[in-house]
């Protein structure tokens, strides 16, 4: 066809409520009971077809429920990740060739897809592996992810549309947005659905092809998004999803001299020893891969002696406990001058205790489990570590009890000292860390908050005075890629608020925005001469 196009303008996706008697929640109950009932077999798409990996079997159980099994699948094995590359290299020639508006015919239809019939069954497999409750699902398995599918296609042809703003006489000037030479390797954590959907089809709609490895905590939901995308009409071979801990696949991948990329999203750990093995292979890759990766947090609330109280203690509650504080964005450590602590402290600690938490498809619980054994573990170790420690006290929370499910209650630890290890290290949990400051040295708290962590991802200033948030907003610059005023520092926006942060945050090419699609093209810039020269000669080399 040739036109030149306007598809549908996107705008967010509402968030449905789950009210008492409301249709979306009895269309909900109906799926939980649906994916709760059965045991599935989850395996490997590779080229349009499923596979069963080659290695030992992982089970994908409840979190909060842990003796209850979803589903199991094979980890892939290096035999496996051989065979997805060469499918996605195979499927680049046509996918690439094919039109921008027929790629983004098929995500479109896929967010469609995700908004009607696929809704309930995405955010079932999402409550029910990852333990969130029916808002935390609905805003991530449902909302985000439809924004970034709509939402990136507008930003794809707004790279498309950048061309050369100058042409010198007889000269035509373009530039061809082509996609990356070789495969692009995604790899997403067990925390947001939208960002397991993302992350493969950002780089597939520029044009390249795709190997998905999604954590093993997140594979019903995982699997389900790769049916879905095939249900929307995604060609064999353009994303290829290997489930399991990514051992051997990453063997293959990241020394295969076709890695043209890396789209991750998990903790600093992993992205550093990711970026190790790329620079230590560097001389076999026919281009440099380009590495994006949205990593830890250590993110803050820093609360000015002209902050409303109430806004404060709401900020903390929902900023460091919705999902069990497992968003890179979550709220674990607050700063707060005394005067505004000594109005919200007894409030904010029984609110804290009286959290309800426990199975999400009880749907008065505002929490449920943490992800998995490791994770309980580590939080029952930092709890242990306040009791030990005279500069900590435990202000509310701090019992664990894995007998049903890994429940960790949501903690609240005090400390006089600002430089303990609780406001520099991530636990990825409901743990917040608290420093009450005297009014008069709101200055001194904001300096020393800036840089002692080593991580800049998101960060909320809440004050009334705005010469307050001028200074800090200012002072705090560098300290979060995602910066809230007055509010809580969690539930950015796909078209509203671009996520991503810095230092050791990550990259910073904001997900669901053009910067990071950019990313996952290669321009080539074309000149057309339309009547040539044909003698070399200058003017200047003529005879006097
Ligand atoms: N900045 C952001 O936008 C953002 C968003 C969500 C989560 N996070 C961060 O993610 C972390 C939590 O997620 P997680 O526990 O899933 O992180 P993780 O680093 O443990 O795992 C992330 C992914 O990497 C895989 N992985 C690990 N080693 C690998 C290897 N050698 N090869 C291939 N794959 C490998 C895992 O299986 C998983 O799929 C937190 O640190 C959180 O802050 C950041
Ligand atoms: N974008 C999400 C966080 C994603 C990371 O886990 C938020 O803003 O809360």
């Amino acid at each position: 066809m040739d036109a030149i196009t306007l598809p549908p303008a996107p705008t967010n996706e509402p968030n449905l409520t789950y009210a008492p008697g409301s249709p979306e929640r009895a269309e909900l109950k109906v799926e939980l009971a649906r994916l709760e009932g059965n045991q599935h077999t989850l395996r490997a798409h590779v080229n349009g077809r499923k596979r069963n990996g080659g290695g030992a079997e992982i089970k994908v159980v409840q979190p909060h429920d842990h003796q209850h099994v979803l589903g199991t699948f094979k980890n892939s094995t290096t035999k496996d990740a051989e065979a997805a590359i060469k499918a996605a290299s195979a499927a680049a020639p046509e996918w690439r060739r094919l039109s921008f508006d027929d790629r983004s015919a098929i995500l479109l239809k896929a967010a469609d897809l995700l908004a009607g019939p696929w809704r309930q069954r995405l955010n079932a497999a999402t409550m029910l592996g990852q333990s969130k409750t029916a808002f935390q699902a609905e805003i991530d398995s449902a909302c985000e992810l439809i924004d970034f599918w709509r939402f990136n296609v507008h930003y794809g042809r707004q790279i498309l549309a950048e061309q050369p703003i100058a042409n010198s006489p007889g000269i035509w000037n373009r530039t061809d947005h082509r996609p990356l030479e070789g495969f692009v390797y995604a790899i997403t954590p067990f925390n947001f659905t939208a960002i397991a959907g993302n992350l493969p089809t950002a780089p597939a709609l520029m044009g390249n092809t795709v190997i998905w490895k999604p954590s093993p905590t997140q594979q019903l939901a995982a699997s389900l998004i790769m049916e879905l995308l095939e249900e929307a009409g995604l060609p064999p071979g353009v994303i290829n999803m290997l489930p399991g801990d990514g051992l051997d696949v990453s063997k293959v991948a990241l020394a295969h001299p076709d890695l043209a990329g890396i789209h991750f999203t998990g903790s600093t750990p992993t992205f550093q020893h990711l970026w190790r093995e790329v620079g230590a292979n560097l001389a076999s890759y026919r281009a440099y891969p380009r590495i994006v990766g949205e990593t830890g947090g250590k993110d803050f609330i820093v609360a000015h002696p002209s902050a409303d109280p109430d806004v404060v203690r709401t900020a903390m509650i929902r900023g460091a406990f919705e999902y069990q504080g497992q968003k890179c964005s979550a709220a674990s450590r607050a700063y707060v001058a005394r005067s505004v602590w000594d109005r919200l402290k007894d409030d904010l600690v029984a609110q804290t205790e009286a959290l309800p938490q426990g199975d999400v498809t009880d749907f008065s619980n505002f929490m449920g489990a943490v992800i998995d054994d490791r994770a309980f573990a580590k939080h029952k170790k930092a709890i242990a570590r306040v009791r030990a420690n005279k500069h900590l006290t435990m202000l509310a929370g701090g019992q664990t009890d894995d007998s049903v499910g890994w429940f960790v209650r949501p903690t609240i630890v005090a400390s006089t000292d600002p430089a303990d290890r609780m406001f520099s290290e991530e636990y990825f949990g409901p743990i917040l860390a608290v420093h009450v400051f005297d009014d008069d040295r709101y200055e001194q708290a904001v300096t020393q908050l800036e840089s002692f962590a080593p991580y800049a991802l998101t960060g909320a200033v809440i004050a009334r005075d705005r010469e307050a948030i001028a200074w800090t907003s200012e002072a705090l610059r560098f300290a979060a890629g995602n910066f809230y005023v007055n509010d809580k520092p969690t539930g950015a926006v796909v078209g509203q608020q671009p996520f991503g942060g810095g230092r050791a945050s990550g990259t910073n090419d904001k997900a669901g925005a053009a910067v990071n699609l950019l990313r996952w093209t290669s321009p080539r810039s074309i000149k057309e001469t339309f009547v040539p020269p044909k003698d070399y000669r200058y003017p200047h080399m003529e005879a006097e």
